[in-house]
């Protein structure tokens, strides 16, 4: 039966899926991280045996070299694809530009719209890239679909996308919001609508992606009208290691008064920054683990996370002109009970409740967090972006 293999790069690992269409069936998936340091890591498991394995030992120097430690792990511990033959292989690409509002079989010209749109992803468009050629040397007859995080923002309207800047140069450069894990918020919006057994058309949602990367997005009937994230995944909400919204006059004050490049500047807001900058660690459940002791930096950090997310919320409620849900999805989103109610806290005047039951339950299915028969749908809905990608690869070829 055929199947999908799905490649999620980010800038230092990549995660894979190899899903089977029929019934939309993990046979494999796995993980390559640690790209370019002194030892990389691997995690393969194959599904249908259970078998899993892992090797810390050896150097991945780069994705090509990653792709290759992924193909090896299939070859050694299955699934085959001579059983499973491939129908496409999708891959994630963060940047898509303007240009392409839909996923896209990979020919010369998208990958080199691709190259191009590196320079506005320079952490990821470079990794997508080199998935996309490693996958088309092992598989050179299997098509190669892109699957864009940008896409489904492009529906924005310009009244929410444009940079009140200088509009030739702004037009010159491509400099607009863009808006990004897009598959994310396509996944879950239309699964929150499934769960609340209403069509998607008639749905006023705020979506909020927290995971390492984070995004708020407000979706009205099925389509995001807008998102946090802007020219580049900085932009929007406190995440793990970027800052989120800055005056970008503190970029300039740095480069003055701090004597730092601006190349300095944009690592430390891309990778120093947000929980990581706050705290001196990025990974939410440290932070949180923190501040239920008591630690004091760590819940001040913690305050200027969940102000940042309020701050969305209210503003979506207010361009939506209504609210039909909210949901929380991703790494943090579905798993930080205490964050979820403590930034809802006190937005019952716009109909939104926490069940503190509900909200506490440990579950991997969609569920209601907010209090029966209330005004606003609170849900927590785990994503997919693998399986989004592979629908949408197989929907294509
Ligand atoms: N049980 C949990 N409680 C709190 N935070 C969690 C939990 N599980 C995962 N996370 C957090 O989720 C984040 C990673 O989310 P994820 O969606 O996997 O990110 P990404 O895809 O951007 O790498 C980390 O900050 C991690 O600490
Ligand atoms: C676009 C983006 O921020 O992705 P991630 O959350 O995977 O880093
Ligand atoms: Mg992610």
């Amino acid at each position: 039966m055929s199947a999908v293999l799905v490649v999620n790069s980010g800038s230092s690992s990549f995660k894979y899926q190899l899903i089977e269409l029929e019934g939309e069936k993990t046979l494999a998936s796995g993980l390559v991280e640690r790209i370019g340091e002194e030892t990389g890591a691997t995690k393969h498991r194959n599904a249908l045996t259970g078998d899993e394995t892992s090797n810390d030992s050896e150097p991945i120097a780069d994705h090509a070299a990653g792709f290759a430690a992924m193909l090896k792990a299939f070859e050694q511990h299955g699934p085959s694809f001579d059983e499973h033959p491939l129908l496409a292989v999708g891959h994630r690409v963060v940047h898509g530009g303007s240009e392409f509002d839909r996923a896209t079989i990979v020919d010369d010209a998208v990958e080199e719209a691709i190259e191009r749109l590196s320079a506005l992803a320079p952490l990821h468009n470079p990794a997508n890239l080199e998935g996309i050629r490693a996958a088309k040397e092992a598989f050179p007859d299997v098509a190669q679909v892109a699957v864009f995080d940008t896409a489904f923002h492009q529906t924005l309207t310009p009244a929410a996308y444009t940079y009140a800047i200088d509009d030739e140069l702004a037009k010159k450069h491509q400099v607009r919001r863009y808006g990004f894990h897009g598959t994310s918020h396509k996944y879950v919006s239309q699964a929150a609508a499934d769960f609340l057994d209403t069509p998607l058309a008639e749905l006023k949602m705020i979506v909020l992606h927290i995971g390492n990367g984070a995004s708020a997005t407000a979706i009205e009937g099925g389509r995001s009208i807008e998102t946090s994230m802007g020219l580049t995944p900085l932009e929007g909400l406190v995440m793990g290691t970027r800052s989120g919204d800055v005056d970008p006059a503190v970029v300039f004050h740095l480069h003055r008064e701090a004597g730092l490049s601006f190349d300095e500047i944009e690592t430390m807001l891309n990778k120093r920054s947000g929980l990581l900058g706050l705290t001196g660690n990025g990974d939410m459940r440290d932070v949180q683990d923190a501040a239920s002791r008591g630690d004091q930096v760590a819940e001040a950090a913690l305050a200027v996370y969940r102000h940042r997310m309020r701050h969305y919320v209210g503003a979506y409620a207010a361009q939506l002109g209504g609210l039909d849900a909210i949901v929380f999805t991703a790494g943090v989103g579905e798993n930080n009970a205490l964050l979820r109610r403590r930034t809802l806290l006190g937005l019952e005047f716009l109909g939104v409740t926490i069940d503190d039951d509900r909200n506490e339950l440990a579950s991997r299915e969609a569920r209601y967090i907010s209090k029966e028969g209330a005004p606003v749908s609170v849900l927590v809905v785990p994503t997919d972006e693998e399986l989004e990608i592979a629908r949408q690869a197989a929907e294509l070829v």
